[in-house]
Protein backbone atom coordinates (compact mmCIF):
# COMPACT_ATOMS: atom_id res chain seq x y z
CA UNK A 1 0.00 0.00 0.00
CA UNK A 2 0.77 3.39 0.34
CA UNK A 3 0.89 5.96 3.73
CA UNK A 4 2.03 9.09 4.98
CA UNK A 5 5.02 10.07 7.32
CA UNK A 6 5.55 13.01 8.97
CA UNK A 7 8.31 13.43 12.05
CA UNK A 8 10.47 11.79 9.14
CA UNK A 9 13.61 14.39 9.95
CA UNK A 10 14.16 15.96 6.61
CA UNK A 11 13.89 20.26 7.15
CA UNK A 12 11.15 21.80 5.69
CA UNK A 13 13.67 24.18 4.27
CA UNK A 14 15.31 21.21 2.32
CA UNK A 15 12.50 20.41 0.90
CA UNK A 16 11.09 23.87 0.23
CA UNK A 17 14.53 24.40 -1.70
CA UNK A 18 14.20 21.34 -3.57
CA UNK A 19 10.71 22.30 -4.50
CA UNK A 20 12.17 25.30 -5.22
CA UNK A 21 14.89 23.82 -7.61
CA UNK A 22 12.23 22.28 -9.29
CA UNK A 23 9.91 25.23 -9.90
CA UNK A 24 12.70 26.87 -11.49
CA UNK A 25 14.34 24.16 -13.86
CA UNK A 26 10.67 23.58 -15.25
CA UNK A 27 10.23 27.29 -15.94
CA UNK A 28 13.25 27.45 -17.93
CA UNK A 29 12.56 28.50 -21.96
CA UNK A 30 11.98 25.02 -23.54
CA UNK A 31 15.86 25.51 -25.56
CA UNK A 32 17.83 25.70 -21.90
CA UNK A 33 15.62 22.21 -20.91
CA UNK A 34 16.48 20.80 -24.22
CA UNK A 35 20.53 20.59 -23.02
CA UNK A 36 19.12 17.58 -20.78
CA UNK A 37 16.86 15.83 -22.99
CA UNK A 38 15.97 12.58 -23.01
CA UNK A 39 15.90 12.07 -26.66
CA UNK A 40 19.45 11.87 -27.67
CA UNK A 41 20.32 12.98 -31.31
CA UNK A 42 16.49 13.73 -32.34
CA UNK A 43 15.30 10.11 -32.53
CA UNK A 44 16.91 7.61 -29.53
CA UNK A 45 15.16 7.40 -26.31
CA UNK A 46 17.05 7.20 -22.49
CA UNK A 47 15.47 6.73 -19.51
CA UNK A 48 17.09 9.63 -17.77
CA UNK A 49 17.09 13.59 -18.73
CA UNK A 50 14.04 15.79 -19.15
CA UNK A 51 11.31 14.89 -21.53
CA UNK A 52 8.22 12.58 -21.33
CA UNK A 53 7.68 9.11 -21.97
CA UNK A 54 9.13 7.19 -24.50
CA UNK A 55 6.70 6.76 -27.70
CA UNK A 56 6.24 3.55 -28.33
CA UNK A 57 2.93 3.74 -30.00
CA UNK A 58 0.61 5.41 -32.40
CA UNK A 59 -2.20 4.90 -30.11
CA UNK A 60 -0.18 5.03 -26.74
CA UNK A 61 -1.92 7.16 -24.09
CA UNK A 62 0.37 10.32 -23.73
CA UNK A 63 0.60 11.98 -19.80
CA UNK A 64 0.07 15.47 -19.56
CA UNK A 65 3.42 16.09 -17.71
CA UNK A 66 6.97 16.68 -18.18
CA UNK A 67 9.55 15.26 -16.06
CA UNK A 68 13.27 15.19 -15.42
CA UNK A 69 14.30 11.88 -14.49
CA UNK A 70 17.81 11.03 -13.07
CA UNK A 71 20.18 8.42 -11.40
CA UNK A 72 21.61 9.46 -8.16
CA UNK A 73 22.06 6.09 -6.87
CA UNK A 74 25.07 4.05 -7.60
CA UNK A 75 26.82 7.53 -6.92
CA UNK A 76 29.60 7.00 -8.91
CA UNK A 77 27.04 6.46 -12.45
CA UNK A 78 25.53 9.85 -11.80
CA UNK A 79 25.36 11.28 -15.71
CA UNK A 80 25.82 14.80 -14.28
CA UNK A 81 25.86 16.17 -17.84
CA UNK A 82 22.15 15.85 -17.45
CA UNK A 83 21.61 17.33 -13.61
CA UNK A 84 20.83 20.54 -14.45
CA UNK A 85 23.17 23.82 -13.60
CA UNK A 86 20.35 26.22 -13.69
CA UNK A 87 18.83 27.30 -10.84
CA UNK A 88 22.46 27.27 -9.22
CA UNK A 89 21.35 25.48 -5.98
CA UNK A 90 20.00 22.50 -8.03
CA UNK A 91 22.67 19.66 -7.80
CA UNK A 92 23.77 20.35 -4.10
CA UNK A 93 19.75 20.24 -2.91
CA UNK A 94 19.52 16.92 -4.97
CA UNK A 95 22.51 15.64 -3.61
CA UNK A 96 21.62 17.06 0.42
CA UNK A 97 17.86 15.71 -0.45
CA UNK A 98 18.58 12.26 -1.41
CA UNK A 99 21.06 11.97 1.63
CA UNK A 100 18.50 12.60 3.94
CA UNK A 101 15.84 10.28 1.84
CA UNK A 102 18.02 7.61 2.18
CA UNK A 103 17.51 7.33 5.71
CA UNK A 104 14.03 7.58 5.93
CA UNK A 105 13.73 4.60 3.33
CA UNK A 106 15.97 2.63 5.58
CA UNK A 107 14.00 3.22 8.95
CA UNK A 108 10.79 1.96 6.97
CA UNK A 109 13.01 -0.98 5.42
CA UNK A 110 13.31 -2.12 8.98
CA UNK A 111 9.87 -1.49 10.45
CA UNK A 112 8.38 -3.19 7.40
CA UNK A 113 10.60 -6.40 8.33
CA UNK A 114 9.44 -5.41 11.57
CA UNK A 115 5.98 -6.16 10.36
CA UNK A 116 6.72 -9.53 8.48
CA UNK A 117 8.83 -10.37 11.59
CA UNK A 118 11.98 -11.03 9.63
CA UNK A 119 15.62 -10.13 10.98
CA UNK A 120 15.24 -6.01 11.31
CA UNK A 121 18.48 -5.45 8.58
CA UNK A 122 16.87 -8.39 6.07
CA UNK A 123 14.74 -5.78 3.41
CA UNK A 124 18.01 -2.74 3.85
CA UNK A 125 20.46 -5.69 3.44
CA UNK A 126 19.08 -6.28 -0.13
CA UNK A 127 19.94 -3.06 -1.04
CA UNK A 128 23.51 -3.48 -2.12
CA UNK A 129 26.06 -0.55 -2.69
CA UNK A 130 25.09 -0.86 -6.35
CA UNK A 131 21.34 -0.46 -5.92
CA UNK A 132 19.85 1.74 -8.19
CA UNK A 133 17.65 4.74 -7.21
CA UNK A 134 16.38 7.46 -9.54
CA UNK A 135 15.09 10.65 -8.62
CA UNK A 136 12.02 12.18 -10.54
CA UNK A 137 10.59 15.53 -10.76
CA UNK A 138 7.06 15.40 -12.22
CA UNK A 139 5.51 19.08 -13.59
CA UNK A 140 2.02 19.18 -14.15
CA UNK A 141 0.94 22.47 -16.34
CA UNK A 142 -2.48 23.30 -16.36
CA UNK A 143 -4.50 21.30 -18.75
CA UNK A 144 -7.14 22.99 -20.18
CA UNK A 145 -9.05 19.79 -20.94
CA UNK A 146 -9.22 17.67 -17.31
CA UNK A 147 -11.94 14.98 -18.47
CA UNK A 148 -9.43 14.01 -21.37
CA UNK A 149 -5.72 13.52 -20.38
CA UNK A 150 -4.09 12.51 -17.33
CA UNK A 151 -1.07 14.11 -15.78
CA UNK A 152 0.26 9.99 -15.30
CA UNK A 153 -1.64 7.28 -16.57
CA UNK A 154 -2.57 4.17 -14.00
CA UNK A 155 0.43 2.82 -12.98
CA UNK A 156 1.93 0.74 -10.00
CA UNK A 157 5.74 2.06 -9.55
CA UNK A 158 8.28 -0.37 -11.06
CA UNK A 159 10.58 -0.22 -7.62
CA UNK A 160 10.57 -0.93 -4.16
CA UNK A 161 9.96 1.92 -2.25
CA UNK A 162 9.30 5.51 -3.64
CA UNK A 163 9.55 8.40 -1.32
CA UNK A 164 6.75 11.14 -2.50
CA UNK A 165 7.24 14.90 -2.01
CA UNK A 166 4.19 16.64 -3.14
CA UNK A 167 2.88 20.03 -3.63
CA UNK A 168 2.31 21.34 -0.68
CA UNK A 169 -1.23 23.90 -2.76
CA UNK A 170 -2.22 21.46 -5.18
CA UNK A 171 -3.71 17.73 -5.37
CA UNK A 172 -4.41 15.27 -7.97
CA UNK A 173 -2.55 12.06 -6.96
CA UNK A 174 -5.33 9.07 -6.88
CA UNK A 175 -5.07 5.65 -5.58
CA UNK A 176 -7.19 2.75 -6.64
CA UNK A 177 -8.87 1.08 -4.38
CA UNK A 178 -12.20 -1.98 -5.25
CA UNK A 179 -12.40 -0.09 -8.36
CA UNK A 180 -12.77 3.14 -6.55
CA UNK A 181 -10.14 6.38 -7.30
CA UNK A 182 -9.49 7.92 -3.85
CA UNK A 183 -7.87 11.38 -3.51
CA UNK A 184 -4.70 11.95 -1.93
CA UNK A 185 -5.06 15.89 -0.32
CA UNK A 186 -2.25 18.24 -1.13
CA UNK A 187 0.84 18.04 1.30
CA UNK A 188 0.62 20.90 3.41
CA UNK A 189 2.41 19.71 6.34
CA UNK A 190 5.56 19.02 5.21
CA UNK A 191 4.64 15.07 5.36
CA UNK A 192 6.02 12.43 3.02
CA UNK A 193 4.17 10.16 1.24
CA UNK A 194 5.67 6.19 0.99
CA UNK A 195 4.66 4.27 -2.09
CA UNK A 196 5.36 0.06 -2.03
CA UNK A 197 6.74 -0.23 -5.51
CA UNK A 198 6.37 -3.73 -7.30
CA UNK A 199 9.92 -4.95 -6.48
CA UNK A 200 8.76 -4.48 -2.98
CA UNK A 201 5.69 -6.86 -3.94
CA UNK A 202 7.40 -9.83 -5.53
CA UNK A 203 10.66 -9.83 -2.46
CA UNK A 204 7.92 -9.82 0.53
CA UNK A 205 5.39 -12.68 -2.02
CA UNK A 206 2.80 -10.40 -2.68
CA UNK A 207 2.71 -9.49 0.60
CA UNK A 208 3.01 -5.74 0.82
CA UNK A 209 1.49 -4.61 -2.59
CA UNK A 210 2.17 -2.06 -5.40
CA UNK A 211 -0.74 0.09 -5.36
CA UNK A 212 -1.59 1.14 -8.67
CA UNK A 213 -2.30 5.58 -8.79
CA UNK A 214 -2.74 8.15 -11.05
CA UNK A 215 -2.45 11.92 -11.30
CA UNK A 216 -5.27 14.02 -12.71
CA UNK A 217 -4.80 17.45 -14.12
CA UNK A 218 -6.31 20.76 -13.40
CA UNK A 219 -7.74 23.22 -15.49
CA UNK A 220 -6.37 26.16 -13.33
CA UNK A 221 -3.20 25.64 -11.48
CA UNK A 222 0.17 23.90 -12.14
CA UNK A 223 1.49 20.72 -9.97
CA UNK A 224 4.75 19.50 -8.98
CA UNK A 225 6.46 16.76 -7.44
CA UNK A 226 9.34 14.67 -6.35
CA UNK A 227 9.30 10.92 -6.57
CA UNK A 228 12.82 9.29 -5.04
CA UNK A 229 12.40 5.60 -6.41
CA UNK A 230 14.70 2.54 -4.42
CA UNK A 231 15.11 -0.35 -6.73
CA UNK A 232 17.95 -3.02 -6.87
CA UNK A 233 21.44 -4.00 -8.48
CA UNK A 234 20.50 -4.65 -11.95
CA UNK A 235 22.66 -7.14 -12.10
CA UNK A 236 20.65 -9.32 -9.53
CA UNK A 237 17.80 -11.53 -9.52
CA UNK A 238 14.62 -10.50 -8.13
CA UNK A 239 12.44 -12.90 -6.27
CA UNK A 240 10.51 -13.55 -3.50
CA UNK A 241 13.50 -13.56 -0.77
CA UNK A 242 14.15 -16.84 0.91
CA UNK A 243 12.47 -15.57 4.40
CA UNK A 244 9.42 -15.52 3.35
CA UNK A 245 8.95 -18.73 1.51
CA UNK A 246 7.78 -21.47 3.48
CA UNK A 247 6.13 -25.00 2.73
CA UNK A 248 2.74 -23.33 2.55
CA UNK A 249 3.35 -20.24 1.46
CA UNK A 250 5.51 -20.94 -2.03
CA UNK A 251 7.00 -18.35 -4.10
CA UNK A 252 4.00 -16.64 -5.74
CA UNK A 253 6.38 -14.96 -8.73
CA UNK A 254 8.77 -16.27 -10.49
CA UNK A 255 12.40 -15.01 -10.53
CA UNK A 256 14.03 -12.69 -12.92
CA UNK A 257 17.03 -10.60 -13.59
CA UNK A 258 16.72 -7.17 -12.09
CA UNK A 259 17.51 -5.55 -15.68
CA UNK A 260 15.32 -7.28 -17.94
CA UNK A 261 12.62 -6.85 -15.07
CA UNK A 262 12.90 -3.09 -16.01
CA UNK A 263 12.67 -3.37 -19.51
CA UNK A 264 9.94 -5.91 -19.32
CA UNK A 265 8.10 -3.03 -17.52
CA UNK A 266 8.86 -0.14 -19.57
CA UNK A 267 6.77 -2.42 -22.10
CA UNK A 268 3.68 -2.79 -19.83
CA UNK A 269 3.60 0.39 -18.72
CA UNK A 270 3.36 2.09 -22.06
CA UNK A 271 0.17 -0.49 -22.68
CA UNK A 272 -1.41 0.42 -19.54
CA UNK A 273 -0.20 -3.15 -17.83
CA UNK A 274 1.43 -4.20 -14.86
CA UNK A 275 4.65 -6.35 -15.37
CA UNK A 276 4.13 -7.55 -11.92
CA UNK A 277 0.83 -9.83 -13.26
CA UNK A 278 3.17 -11.52 -15.88
CA UNK A 279 5.46 -12.98 -13.58
CA UNK A 280 2.85 -14.78 -11.75
CA UNK A 281 3.19 -18.28 -10.66
O1 LIG B 1 2.92 13.32 -8.83
C1 LIG B 1 2.59 12.47 -8.00
O2 LIG B 1 2.00 12.78 -6.95
C2 LIG B 1 2.85 11.01 -8.23
C3 LIG B 1 3.91 10.74 -9.25
C4 LIG B 1 4.06 9.27 -9.53
O3 LIG B 1 3.19 8.47 -9.35
C5 LIG B 1 5.35 8.79 -10.06
O4 LIG B 1 6.24 9.62 -10.34
O5 LIG B 1 5.50 7.56 -10.19
FE1 LIG C 1 3.96 6.47 -9.35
Amino acid sequence: GFFKVSNHGMETSLMDSVMTASRDFFRLPLEEKRKYSNIIGGKHFQMEGYGTDQVKTQDQRLDWSDRLHLKVEPEDERNLALWPIHPKSFRDDLHEYTLRSKRIKDDILRAMAKLLELDEDCLVNQFSDRALTYARFNYYPPCPRPDLVLGIKPHSDVYALTVLLMDKDVAGLQFLRDGTWYNVPAASNYTLLINVGVTMEIMTNGIFKGPVHRVVTNSEKERMSVAVFYGLDPEREIGPIAQMLTEDQPARYRKMKVKDFLVAHLEHFSRGERVVDSLRI
